[in-house]
């Protein structure tokens, strides 16, 4: 059953075009991770998909308009959540737990974002990812079915985002479904059973991360650094070129890099160094879209 079908999402604030027709569809228990640097439609979406703000197209959660749905079946977590200062991380879980007749219980949910050493801290004296994963906690008071979060690791340290992500697999795993935006790219190929790549508010590409990257990631690579001739490009059955002092080796796969190395060295060509990459999302984002996103979630430029 699809949990999430949105079609044809059209949503402008004067002459900017957040949503430029976008379609997409969530089934039970899938997890959709929604990517693109920022300003590039996602919070809009968002709120299309929740009924918070009005859109053309249409949507549905769970077969019914969002603004229909019980409550007790969503947890949201919006980008713009900001708690009373004056509450710790305990109390803030507790007041969002009391909105529901039949909550889960807050040590449990303070132990599932790893806040349980700091549940008795103010929320203003939190650093930026305990606020963050007190956020989290809150919205998962409900034991939502659906979990909609807006860039819920902007801001968190490594460690914390990977005990976030722990915790969303974990989730997902139980049957929970999650859509989660980002601009983390990682974050999407990590966590996400589908990706959607959304670039100037259109949804370019959507599908698992695997078959993005097959089709648009572009080749693995072994770059061999050294003080090369041109010779050493036809001592190896791949396609090559060389460039100062690095030789780039194209389509390579882990297995192969053994006996690459076994014939340059029985050619005497001697290297400094080997380093292999394989394609990743940023690729494919790259690839469709011309943009590269930095870590911040700016474009870093137009490549194209
Ligand atoms: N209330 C608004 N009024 C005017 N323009 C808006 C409004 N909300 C969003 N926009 C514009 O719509 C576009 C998409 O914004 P949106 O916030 O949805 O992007 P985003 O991908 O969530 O970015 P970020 O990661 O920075 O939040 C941007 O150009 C933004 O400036």
């Amino acid at each position: 059953m699809d949990v999430v079908v949105a079609e044809n999402l059209r949503r402008t604030y004067g002459e900017t075009v957040a949503l430029d027709g976008v379609s997409l569809s969530v089934s039970e228990g899938e997890v959709f991770g929604l990517v693109g640097p920022n300003g590039a439609g996602k919070t809009t979406l968002v709120r299309a998909l929740t009924g918070t703000t009005d859109a053309e197209g249409t949507v549905a959660l769970f077969g019914a308009d969002p603004r229909a749905v019980e409550e007790e079946r969503i947890g949201l977590l919006p980008q713009e959540f900001d708690p009373p200062d004056r509450l710790t991380a305990r109390e803030l879980i507790s007041y969002y737990r009391g909105l529901y007749d039949d909550g889960r219980p807050v040590e449990e949910l303070l132990a599932d974002v790893g806040m349980d050493d700091s549940a008795d801290t103010y929320y203003e004296n939190l650093s930026g990812g305990q606020k963050r994963r007190t956020c989290v906690a809150a919205t998962l008071v409900n034991d939502p079915e659906l979990l909609i979060l807006d860039e819920p690791t902007t801001g968190i340290d490594p460690a914390g985002r990977r005990q976030l992500w722990r915790l969303l697999t974990d989730l997902a795993d139980a049957g929970t479904t999650i859509f989660i935006t980002t601009h983390y790219m990682e974050e999407a190929q990590q966590l996400a059973d589908r990706v959607g790549l959304l670039a100037d508010g259109e949804l370019v590409e959507s599908d698992t991360p695997t078959a993005l990257i097959d089709e648009y990631g572009g080749d693995s690579l072994l770059y061999i650094d050294g003080e090369f001739d041109d010779s050493v490009a036809s001592l190896l059955d791949y396609e090559t070129s060389l460039d100062d002092d690095r030789l780039t080796v194209r389509d390579v796969s882990p297995e192969a890099i053994g006996s690459i190395t076994a014939t340059l060295e029985e050619a005497g060509v001697e290297y400094e160094s080997l380093t292999w990459t394989e394609p990743d999302l940023e690729d494919v984002y790259l690839e469709l879209t011309g943009q590269t996103v930095t870590a911040s979630g700016q474009i870093l430029e137009e490549q194209r």
